[in-house]
């Protein structure tokens, strides 16, 4: 069934629940829990994103046994105190953020969509990749689908539809499309919430976005002659000039650049990490704005 646009949030007894259905027709629901476990990965339910747990029980060693397990304890010791970190931040913001949703921008491969889940998770909100709303919408299965049969124009009017349907919704976290920083009337969407502006480094981008490809990011996917890390560095230069300018928009800024202290390399820092110093921003941003 192609369902038309309508979201709905409901609580529950087993935590939030999401539908999608047709306004003012029947609606479905999916009921979503949230639980912070380390070992555990995100499973999709609907367009919504929630963890479930993974068993590592049955994980073997094989040779140089006591290596792995040292690097395994130092992992789980850092990303343990990270995560720790991470609930105890999310806590300390939660009632200044009374339930506001969070948008994420940034450029492709900023990590809005890694890092919006992690964020979501700490918060107890929901999850949502704004790029599949789009998709869900228009009744495609990707973005790229919709640039080759429609064109860039008719995406971006459909994103726009997408954000004001998100805009009312509350315990959201929204990954937005790279983009969507460049239509004004979207930034008025996104003030009904926080606008976060991950802003990462172009060549750590390029590093990001080379290694997996560029199928799904149809602005950069060209045909041309040359490595991939140094055609997606210029296409994403070529971009950000256009842009960057519009990321200043949005409420709260956090930059690898100078999250990374020391010797620490841009590259090196986790995702949980990043999510850290987003709810610190946050929190700094609701403090010094809530008597102004
Ligand atoms: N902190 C990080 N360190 C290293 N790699 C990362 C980090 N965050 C994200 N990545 C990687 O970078 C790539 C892009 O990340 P992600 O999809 O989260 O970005 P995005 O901003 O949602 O991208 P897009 O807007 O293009 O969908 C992924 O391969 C992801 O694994
Ligand atoms: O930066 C952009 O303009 C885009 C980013 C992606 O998330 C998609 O929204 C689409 O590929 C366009």
């Amino acid at each position: 069934m192609r369902m038309e646009t309508g979201i709905a949030f409901m609580p529950q007894a087993s935590g939030l629940s999401f539908g999608f259905g047709k306004i003012g027709g029947e609606k479905w629901s999916v009921p979503l829990k949230f639980s912070f476990h380390r070992n555990s990965e995100f499973k999709k339910i609907g367009l919504l994103y929630r963890r479930s747990n993974v068993d590592l029980k049955g994980f073997s060693l094989c040779k140089k046994t006591e290596e792995v397990v040292s690097e395994l304890q130092q992992t789980n010791k850092q990303t343990g105190d990270e995560d720790l970190a991470l609930k105890r931040e999310a806590e300390i913001v939660a009632p200044y953020l009374s339930g506001q949703g969070i948008y994420l921008v940034g450029m492709m491969g900023s990590g809005k969509t890694t890092v919006g889940k992690i964020l979501s998770e700490a918060l107890d909100y929901s999850f949502l990749d704004s790029d599949e709303l789009v998709e869900h919408n228009v009744g495609v299965s990707s973005v790229a689908q919709i640039f080759d049969e429609h064109g860039e124009e008719f995406f971006r009017i459909n994103e726009t539809k997408a954000l004001k349907q998100l805009s009312t919704e509350k315990r959201l976290v929204v990954a937005t499309g790279g983009g969507i920083v460049t239509k004004p009337i979207n930034w008025k969407y996104m003030k009904k919430g926080l606008s976060v502006w991950l802003d990462v480094p172009l060549d750590s981008l390029a590093r990001r976005i080379a290694a997996v490809g560029t199928a799904s990011r149809p602005l950069l996917h060209k045909e041309a002659a040359g490595d991939a890390y140094t055609l997606v560095f210029n296409e994403l230069t070529a971009l950000y000039e256009e842009r960057g300018e519009n990321y200043k928009n949005a409420d709260v800024r956090v930059a690898l650049e100078n999250l990374a202290t020391g010797k620490q390399d841009v590259n090196s820092l986790t995702p949980e990490a990043i999510a850290i110093e987003i709810l610190t921003k946050i929190k700094d941003f609701l403090l010094t704005n809530q008597f102004v």
